[in-house]
């Protein structure tokens, strides 16, 4: 689709050839949207009876109702700032939901796929995990997400996967004016993308680019920020992706406590896993990555505290 829309007047060949799945995929977003919505205004309207009769059941305050909650409470404010209505609510959910899972679920496959072909790199993220949590006073709790500030080498882990498998490659514009850049003339208007995955790889920009070096981001100039020079994984600019630090977040926590509590073995394969990407909506491996978990020997179980997962 974005190819078609690139090339002017092919833009409608990718809708003609999608036209079936393009009106119907819409309709069922909406159909499970609405449920969604339904199910939260049931939920806000009983919460609302109980506390009108003074009975002690659950109430919907801030500590207990989610965002759509909030954004259905604003589309039906009539002094809200800003007018939301139900279309705009859904569209919202929808955009989150596309950008915000299979890139995240991706980057959690990629890196773990990365660190059991690098055992080095597992056991030393494996004994930042554990030297911090033994500093904690307490050997047998799990990682926590308020530990990810602190395990440096891990946050270099993940970022490294992300330098070398950016879930999503391109990030696209359209030029407001005409411009030269690398001494190419691009017209107003003109489509064009930012190239992110070869970025990542610039022998420019980085010291052996094809190399998984964690490393490189404890070296002070890339470590900070995600719009730092070259890494791009998350786009750039005022249209970089808003859900940067609660993906890197979730997906610091998802490895930390895989590399925490298990030893892997990869299911089919005595060379490691195959790194070879599959193009879909996003950048996957291409095949999926199937292994064996064991629990590591060094936890008590009877006594892990197993409620913090
Ligand atoms: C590893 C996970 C993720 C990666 C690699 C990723 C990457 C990207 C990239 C490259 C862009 C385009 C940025 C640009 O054009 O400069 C983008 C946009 C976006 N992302 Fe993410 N993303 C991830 C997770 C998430 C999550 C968890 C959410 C929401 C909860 C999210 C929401 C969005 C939205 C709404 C946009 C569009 C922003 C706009 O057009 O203004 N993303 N993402």
């Amino acid at each position: 689709m974005l190819l078609a829309h690139m090339f002017g007047p092919f833009k409608r060949v990718g809708y003609f050839l999608l036209r079936r799945q393009a009106k119907e995929v819409p309709a069922r977003c909406d159909e499970l949207f609405e449920t969604i919505l339904l199910e939260h205004e049931q939920r806000s309207a009983s919460a609302a009876a109980n506390k009108r009769d003074g009975d002690d059941g659950p109430s919907l305050d801030c500590t207990n109702s989610d965002l759509m909650d909030i954004l259905l409470r604003v589309s039906k404010d009539p002094d809200a700032e800003i007018k939301v209505t139900r279309k705009n609510i859904k569209a919202f959910f929808l955009e989150i939901f596309i950008a915000g899972t299979g890139t995240t679920s991706d980057a959690i496959v990629w890196t773990m796929a990365e660190l059991l072909n690098h055992p080095t790199i597992f056991k030393r993220a494996r004994q930042e995990i554990r030297d911090l949590i033994i500093g904690s006073g307490n050997n047998n709790r799990l990682v926590e997400e308020t530990d990810i500030p602190n395990l440096h080498y891990l946050q270099a882990v993940v970022k490294e996967a992300l330098r070398l498998h950016p879930p999503v490659i391109a990030a696209p514009r359209v030029c407001r004016e005409a411009c030269r850049v690398g001494g190419f003339d691009i017209p107003k208007g003109v489509a064009v993308a930012l190239n992110v995955y070869s970025i990542a790889r610039d022998p420019e920009v980085w010291a052996n680019p094809d190399e998984f070096s964690p490393e490189r981001f404890l070296q002070g100039k890339v470590e900070k920020g995600f719009q730092a020079n070259g890494f791009a994984a998350f786009g750039g600019g005022r249209r970089m992706c808003p859900g940067s630090n609660l993906a890197f977040t979730v997906i610091c926590y998802a490895v930390a406590a895989m590399v925490q509590c298990f030893d892997w073995k990869v299911a089919d394969g005595e060379d490691g896993v195959r790194m070879e990407a599959s193009l879909g909506m996003t950048m996957s491996l291409a095949k999926p990555l199937v292994c064996i978990p064991q629990l590591q020997v060094c936890f008590d179980q009877s006594q892990m505290e197993v409620s913090s997962l």
